[in-house]
This record gives structure tokens, C-alpha cells and sequence, in this order.
């Protein structure tokens, strides 16, 4: 038996899987045309729209704004873990294909996009978000 070839085989496999395991997302695949439309649907249909990843930082200060400082609640932000659901990444490329941004969070107030977390807190900064947010609850 040729160790060295088996050697390389396996480490080829474990190098594609680290690679895929964590510079996968940033490779664009099509969201199917009901994603895309279910999307849509959640954009539409929902005050306050955030698609988020538990463990992303820039997604904690926009959770913290919007839940803590600015005290609204579950019923009023339509609130998605994308890496905790099932369908998370064919959301992620279908926000892609709707917005062009791939980052998380991925914010929508009264189905207008507004951006990710440095452009939440750009409009919290010039004092402009409590008016966006009370229009979006009236
Ligand atoms: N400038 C962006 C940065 C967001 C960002 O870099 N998010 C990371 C997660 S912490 C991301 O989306 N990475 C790609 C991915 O998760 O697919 C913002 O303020 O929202």
C-alpha cells in the first residue's frame, strides 16, 4: 500500500472541507425563484425585517439597538438566525440577489433596505432612525 498517496488524498479532502466550511458563503449560488418570492414576501409583509447569524457581532449591535435601546419587541422586528435554520443559506443568497449585499445583518425598515449594521447605526447617529421607526409602527 502507498501510504504517501493516501496521505495526499486525505489532505486534499480535509483542505476542501476547511475551505468549503468557511469561505463557502462567500461563493454566490442562486436562491430558487420561491425563495427569492418568499423573501420578497418577508421584506413586504413585515415592519421591520433582520436577517442576522447568531454568532456575528455586527448582528449583536443591531439586536442590542433595536431590542435594547430602542425597546421594541419580537412582534415588531421579524427577527431570522440564518445559521440556525434549515434554508438559512438559500436566504442569505436570495437577500443577495433582492439587495446585492451578502453581509449579515441584512436590515429592512417599512420594506425599504437600509443596509447592514454600519448604516443602522449611520442613521441612529444622525438622529434620523426614530423617525424611520416610528413611521414603520405607526
Ligand atoms: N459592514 C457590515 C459588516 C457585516 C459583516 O461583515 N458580517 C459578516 C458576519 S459577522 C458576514 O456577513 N460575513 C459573511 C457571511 O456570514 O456569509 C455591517 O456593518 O453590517
Amino acid at each position: 500500500m502507498d501510504f504517501t498517496k493516501i496521505y495526499t488524498f486525505v489532505g486534499i479532502l480535509f483542505t476542501v472541507f476547511l475551505f468549503r466550511r468557511f469561505f463557502g458563503s462567500y461563493f454566490n449560488t442562486m436562491a430558487s425563484p420561491e425563495t427569492v418570492q418568499k423573501v420578497k414576501a418577508l421584506i413586504k409583509d413585515n415592519k421591520i425585517f433582520v436577517a442576522s447569524k447568531t454568532y456575528c457581532p455586527y448582528c449583536q449591535a443591531t439586536i442590542k439597538l433595536l431590542f435594547e435601546d430602542k425597546k421594541l419587541s419580537k412582534e415588531q422586528v421579524h427577527l431570522l438566525q440564518l445559521d440556525t435554520m434549515k434554508e438559512g443559506a438559500e436566504i442569505q443568497d436570495a437577500l443577495q440577489e433582492i439587495t446585492g449585499q451578502r453581509s449579515v445583518p441584512n436590515i429592512f425598515i417599512s420594506g425599504k433596505h437600509i443596509g447592514g449594521n454600519s448604516d443602522l447605526q449611520a442613521l441612529e447617529s444622525s438622529g434620523k432612525l426614530d423617525a424611520l421607526l416610528k413611521k414603520a409602527l405607526a
